[in-house]
């Protein structure tokens, strides 16, 4: 081939920005460099397998797949060596000069410059091989791409500024040799004793031997590794082949930030093997925060993929349905065959199966921490609930066959207290349901403190019923899917004829067919003053401060709904809503005799009530002329 010389090239700006902010935030906890490493290498042995089943001649005769960590006191470095899938130049360009991860703008665009905040967030993102300059001022990268000739290796070099070099060298072996050249005052890595406890602290999940040098080695024995002289430090089996008392909690742990790139443990895992019709493993993790990319439906695999323990790929959507995206783990199958495609795995039967029971495994996992008596699970419940309520949500739309279990996990705020979190579940709900009342309501709106003020909800406050404030947005859509909870219907507060069932008495309903007897002439003439803005006008009771509001057709979208899809853009139909009036209200019974002005204050009590759900008035100025009138007429 043409022999490239050595040429210097920049970090992307993003890059130059991780390392200066890592560098500045992570110093408390520099030896996660050592795990990061290491669980690329081990993600590099696991590339090289998978390549290997349909080309043995990758393993280029060495197919004992293992990881090596060796340093040198006088030089002052460690060296990080794996025989794994190995770069070509192109590739160490690519992926060790730039961020290509999704989720990478969202990252950049929250961090605030505070020191700890921002160590926080870069936690989150996953710092992987730039975490090596924390402890290094000079890394230098030899590796060569499995496959490729001897002379094909890459010399990749940085002193973690603003550039790096690249140029070919020779590598008899295939794979990666990681130096860090470590800076002044991080000598206290440079000992055996140190690193593997590093390593048994934070690798020992790792499923290729990690090898360490017994002791410090003397020049000789540096020229040329000698294997008798490594041992083993860790228990090099896949965790999740070992049995579950074999395992302790730190491992779950430190396995979870490997297959996840999180810094931070998980809230909760399930470990278990599947036997019978299928057979399989998994170990799946739900994360303690969100991801960048959570809203990014199409980046939605955390879980990896293999086959008789044969890494196969990372990302498996196929393995968790959309709304479980969150989900971190290992699912490792017995029956699927090993040149699996991701074409193959849509089709799979084996797939739907351990779609399924995954599926429900986490559910259980779910529950358990949402109906956990002990604090420790209720606060973790709080948190997942906070992070990925949202994306559960679009459960009940996609998951007809756990509709009714996922609808128990949902939490929302209500107005049976003060908080905005989303605290209750349909379960507490129906416990204080009052007597007679049958349904449950809900009032859908922007926010909590326009759902709180709604004036639909007057009634309900005044009987003690409780209602339910939707306010995220996938509410309404969600509510398309979910018509009743426990054999409870839900109910609008602003869609409809009020029904309040039992609670109302005898007495009170004589009462509202005589008021409606009443405004009839009322009702009617306001219908034709409002013909173009409201589909109908009626009395209502639910009202006792207001003097009117809107409601939506039963079967139709609610104004709530149309708003946001207007605002996204989206085709809304339009629909008119409905104005109801509350006859108890002085200016409404004013209205009876009004005559000259009656136009004007129909459309006033339509515009206000529009108002008053957060609404825009289709044509303010003439509501502000209308108003300015009415406050010039009155003495
Ligand atoms: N030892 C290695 N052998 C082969 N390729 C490697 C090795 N180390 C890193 N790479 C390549 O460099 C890429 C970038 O590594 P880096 O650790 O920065 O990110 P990552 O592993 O993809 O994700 P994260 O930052 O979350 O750890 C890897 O995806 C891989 O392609």
């Amino acid at each position: 081939m043409a022999v490239i010389e050595k040429e210097t090239l920049g970090f992307q700006a993003e890059v130059k920005q991780l390392l200066h902010l890592m560098i500045h935030s992570l110093y408390s906890n520099k030896e996660i460099f050592l795990r990061e490493l290491i669980s690329n290498a081990s993600d590099a042995a696991d590339k090289l397998r998978f390549e290997a089943i349909n080309n043995g001649a990758l393993f280029e005769n060495d197919p004992d797949l293992k990881i090596t960590v060796t340093f040198d006191k006088d030089a002052r470095t460690i060296t990080i060596s794996d025989n794994g899938i190995g770069m070509s130049r192109d590739e160490a360009i690519a992926h060790l000069g730039t961020i290509a991860k999704s989720g990478t703008k969202e990252f950049f665009s929250r961090l605030s410059g505070d020191q700890q905040k921002d160590a926080a967030l870069i936690g989150q993102f996953g710092v992987g091989f730039y975490s090596g300059f924390i402890v290094a001022d000079e890394i230098t990268v030899e590796t060569r791409r499995a496959g490729l000739p001897a002379d094909q290796g890459v010399r990749w070099e940085s002193g973690g500024q603003g550039d790096f070099t690249v140029e070919n060298i020779d590598k008899p072996a295939r794979g990666t040799d990681i130096t860090l050249h470590l800076r002044e005052g991080e000598e206290d890595f440079l000992s055996s004793w140190r690193l593997k406890s590093i390593i048994r602290k934070y690798s020992d999940h790792i499923s290729l031997p990690i090898l360490m040098q017994k002791e410090e080695w003397d020049a000789e024995k540096k020229e040329n590794v000698i294997q008798d002289e490594l041992e083993t430090v860790n228990q090099a089996s896949a965790l999740w082949t070992r049995s579950k008392s074999d395992i302790t909690p730190e491992q779950y742990v430190e396995f979870y930030k490997h297959v996840s790139h999180d810094f931070e443990a998980p809230l909760a895992y399930t470990h278990n093997r599947v036997e019978g019709r299928s057979e399989y493993t998994q170990l799946l993790y739900v994360p303690a925060r969100a991801p960048f990319d959570l809203w990014d439906r199409n980046k939605r695999g955390g879980i990896r993929l293999y086959v008789k323990r044969v890494f196969i790929m990372d990302d498996a959507e196929q393995l968790m349905p959309v709304y479980l995206r969150f989900v971190k783990g290992v699912i490792d199958s017995a029956d699927l065959p090993l040149n699996v495609s991701r074409e193959i795995l849509q089709e799979s039967r084996d797939v739907r199966v351990i779609r399924e029971g995954s599926t429900k495994r986490v559910l259980g996992l779910l529950e358990e921490l949402a109906n956990g008596d002990e604090q420790e699970q209720k606060d973790k419940y709080a948190t997942f609930w906070k992070e990925f309520g949202q994306v559960l949500k679009e459960g009940i739309g996609e998951d007809q066959g756990n509709k009714e279990r996922i609808a128990k996990l949902l939490r929302f705020a209500s107005t049976h207290n003060d908080s905005d979190a989303q605290t209750v579940s349909f379960t507490d709900y129906i416990g204080r349901m009052k007597e007679g009342q049958d349904k449950i309501y809900y009032v859908a709106a922007d926010n909590t403190t326009a759902a709180r003020n709604s004036p639909h909800l007057e009634i309900f406050r005044k009987k003690g019923v409780e209602v339910l404030l939707m306010t995220d947005r996938v509410d309404e859509w969600m509510l398309s899917f979910l018509h009743d909870v426990d054999g409870k219907e839900l109910v609008s507060v602003a869609k409809g004829d009020l029904d309040l069932g039992k609670m109302e008495d005898e007495t009170e309903k004589k009462k509202h067919e005589e008021t409606e007897t009443q405004y009839k002439d009322l009702v009617e003439k306001m219908k034709t003053a409002l013909s173009d803005k409201a589909k109908d006008v009626r009395i209502t009771f639910r009202l006792t401060e207001s003097p009117a509001c809107l409601v939506a057709d039963e079967h139709e979208l609610s104004s709530n709904l149309l708003r946001m899809l207007k605002a996204a853009g989206q085709n809304a139909p339009d629909s008119k809503p409905i104005l109801e009036i509350n006859p108890d209200h002085p200016l409404v019974q004013r209205l009876k005799y009004e005559d000259a002005r009656f136009g004007d204050w129909a459309h006033i009590l339509f515009d206000q009530a529009t108002l008053a759900e957060g609404g825009n008035l289709v044509d303010p100025a003439s509501f502000v002329k209308r108003l300015n009138e009415m406050l010039l007429a009155a003495k």
